[in-house]
């Protein structure tokens, strides 16, 4: 079989492949009490869940190739060399080696699974039995938001350093599914194997491929100047000596909604993005910086009015559309902590997002987009082709609660060239 490249120089070119992870059990298997061990600010019902996500993987598998977390985490585990490699390295990371022969011995599909919505401790030892967890080896609560384990930036994947332990098993996964399923042709770069400052953290959610030369990185609680300084480092090393910019937007640590920067700006088409307006666009304390690399060294480190003046400078002249209105600074807030600054691109002008964000809905609309309802395209009622420039609206009541949106729940390795004007 023919490997897939990957191939992501922009955040809006068509989409052509895209890593999701349709939420299981692994998003039931928390309490109130320990959703936010889990990172979540809610618990969520797996079956609304479910019948939301749907929305999305039916519109997306009708626009491009989509491929499953647990499919192709199973690809892995089905070659014996792999599955060794990959339990040794999830049992080690998770101190639990005592259950390696134990995991070894189940079969590639159940054993993905378990992975994934974890491994229940067996009650066979006095500390075992007195323990208040429940998992021998934690769910993954957070893995339907695939945007943030590992990233695509050009024709490799950097794998990410999460800040918080309990994601760590995914960047554990999608970089074994990248290098070891046989399905990608890619090369995976992984912080964790340089020699860093033990401290690097780097999320998917914080990382904009704007175009071939030009990154965006957001730096607050998940990706410290640390892990921006070692994505810099990356480019230094490279052969090609190319002009290339990292523009880093400063982000607060609080409420959680602020967690990435595509929680506040998300790129929407050539010419147009997404603003949550308070922290990308009007003065405040958190500063915008611009790197320019150039030859293999650090040309230049200044501090920029912000991000759109940033991009302007490099040629892309965004005009910003407003989460939440323009009208209501509370609107705005609300809509925002719900994800409504958070879009996916299908192509450019053509974007996925929550329905439930009506006044940012509103806003695009008036500034020429169509307003598609994700329930009736994936019905068939609707067809795509037929629009130029539109948002299509999913239903989302569960799984914002997760703590994300459209953009946070896709992982696009491949996306068709880009030709800016
Ligand atoms: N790209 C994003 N904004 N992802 C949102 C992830 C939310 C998840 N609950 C976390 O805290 O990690």
């Amino acid at each position: 079989m023919e490997r897939v490249n990957v191939y992501l120089n922009s955040e809006i070119g068509e989409l052509e492949g895209v890593i999701l992870h349709t939420p299981g059990a692994e998003v039931e298997n928390m309490t109130p009490e320990n959703a936010q061990r889990a990172l979540y600010s809610d618990i969520l019902n797996l079956n609304v869940a479910r019948k939301e996500y749907s929305q999305l993987s039916g519109v997306l598998s009708k626009v491009a190739k989509t491929y499953e977390v647990v499919d192709l985490l199973e690809k892995v585990l089905g070659n014996e060399e792999n599955r060794e490699y990959l339990l040794e390295k999830i049992c080690r990371h998770e101190n639990a080696m005592s259950l390696f022969d134990y995991l070894l011995d189940i079969d590639a599909k159940q054993l993905a699974r378990m992975l994934i919505e974890g491994v229940p401790l067996v009650r066979n030892t006095l500390t075992n039995f007195l323990s208040k967890e429940r998992f021998a080896l934690r769910p993954l609560y957070n893995f339907y938001f695939t945007r943030d384990a590992s990233i695509a930036i050009g024709e490799d994947v950097l794998i990410a350093k999460m800040a918080n332990a309990v994601r760590d098993r995914e960047s554990i996964i999608m970089e074994a599914i990248f290098s070891r399923s046989g399905i990608f042709n890619t090369q995976t770069i992984n912080p964790t194997t340089f020699n860093n400052p033990a401290d690097v953290t780097i999320e998917g959610g914080d990382v904009l491929v704007v175009r071939d030369d030009i990154l965006l990185i957001g730096n607050g609680i998940r990706t410290n100047t640390h892990g921006i300084d070692f994505i810099l480092s990356r480019f230094l090393a490279r052969d090609d000596k190319r002009k290339r910019h990292i523009l880093v937007q400063e982000l607060p640590y609080k409420p959680e909604s602020f967690i990435h920067l595509d929680m506040v700006f998300t790129m929407l088409d050539f010419d147009k993005c997404m603003v949550y307006e308070p922290i990308i666009l009007q003065p405040n304390r958190y500063q915008t910086v611009h790197i320019t690399i150039d030859k293999g060294k650090v040309k230049e480190i200044k501090t920029v009015d912000n991000l759109l003046v940033a991009l302007k400078s490099l040629g892309i002249d965004l005009k910003p559309i407003v989460c939440g209105g323009t009208k209501d600074r509370w609107i705005q807030e609300r809509e925002q902590w719900h994800s409504g600054a958070n879009f996916v691109a299908i192509g450019p002008g053509r974007v996925i997002g929550y329905g439930r964000n009506i006044n940012t809905l509103e806003e695009m609309n008036k500034n020429g987009f169509e307003i598609l309802r994700a329930k009736d395209i994936v019905a068939g009622k609707v067809d795509l082709n037929s629009y130029q420039k539109y948002v299509v609206a999913l239903d989302g009541s569960e799984l914002p609660r997760g703590g994300g949106g459209a953009r946070c729940m896709t992982m696009p390795f491949r996306r068709k060239p880009i030709k800016w004007q």
